[in-house]
């Protein structure tokens, strides 16, 4: 027998439990930090539409905000964020970050020339000051949206997506994140586009981590996986431990 899909099979049987715990969670996350509710980027992606979907069903519609924020941003995700909001009526506002990028990439360029990646960062770190203003104006809590297979290997950006107030998919391997938004009525075309950070044109997650999510999770479930993969998997587990903990100071 499989036993990645044995692990996979045991949890879809105790699905309607694990969403109930995960949405009381943020109810009393919320209640307790005395928040009027939770805002959420919005980015046509499994992870964020999770979140939403959970925090929905936690605190209802007028207690969550979802936040789309392009930054020259892949077309077919504002259709999926669009599409989301409908399926699960969402309140959905649009933050164009783009601008704000643009003006500040020339200033941080005076001193050297910033690659992909640390443009993306930006961008990823300009979302994170937006949810954060809109957080302090209505009270609300930053929800994260980072799964367990991505915070594993650190795939997020410090200070980006990997900052916020709570997370309520945290032990959720980007697998059981697919069968839960099957569960909470994502849209189709959301479960089934390959994920992708979309912080320049044409990354995909397992392109850039050199392995793909069903050798991750295959992993972090079971513990099987090539040799080779799983020394991947644990040197980018060990190099980004520092985005895991506080920060160190003395
Ligand atoms: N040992 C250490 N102790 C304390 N701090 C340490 C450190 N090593 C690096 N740092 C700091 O961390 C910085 C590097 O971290 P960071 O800025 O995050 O940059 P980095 O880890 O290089 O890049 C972020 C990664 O996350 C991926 N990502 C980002 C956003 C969203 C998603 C997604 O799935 O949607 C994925 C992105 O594609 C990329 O692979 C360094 O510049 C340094 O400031
Ligand atoms: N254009 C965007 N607008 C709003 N929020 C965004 C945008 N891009 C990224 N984000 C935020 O950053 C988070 C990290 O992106 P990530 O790609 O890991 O998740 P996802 O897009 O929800 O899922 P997927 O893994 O399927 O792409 C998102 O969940 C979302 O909260
Ligand atoms: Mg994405």
């Amino acid at each position: 027998m499989d036993l990645f899909q044995e692990k996979l099979r045991q949890y879809k049987e105790r699905i309607q439990e694990d969403i109930s715990e995960r949405v009381n969670f943020i109810r009393s996350y919320v209640e307790n930090a005395c928040a009027k509710g939770v805002v959420v980027g919005i980015s046509g992606g499994i992870d964020s539409s999770v979140t939403a979907a959970l925090c929905l069903k936690a605190l209802g519609k007028e207690r969550v905000l979802g936040i789309w924020m392009p930054a020259y941003s892949n077309p077919v995700h504002e259709k999926d964020a669009n599409a989301l909001a409908e399926a699960i009526d969402l309140n959905l506002v649009k933050i164009d970050v783009g601008p704000a990028f643009d003006a500040i990439l020339p200033e941080i360029e005076k001193i050297e020339p910033l690659n992909d990646l640390q443009k993306g960062n930006t961008k990823a770190r300009l979302r994170m000051t937006s949810l954060y203003a809109i957080a302090g104006q209505k009270g609300y809590l930053v929800a994260d949206t980072c799964n367990y297979s991505e915070i594993y290997v650190g795939y997020m950006t410090k200070g980006g997506d990997g900052l916020a107030d709570f997370n309520p998919v945290a032990s959720l391997t980007k697998h059981q994140i697919r069968m839960v938004a099957k569960e909470l009525g994502i849209p189709e075309s959301i479960i089934s586009k390959p994920p992708s950070a979309d912080l320049w044109v044409g990354q995909t997650d397992e392109q850039e981590m050199g392995f793909t999510y069903e050798d991750l999770d295959r992993y972090l479930l079971t513990g099987e996986g090539k040799p080779e993969v799983i020394e991947k998997i644990e040197h980018l587990h060990r190099i980004s431990e520092h985005k895991r903990t506080l920060m160190p100071g003395i």
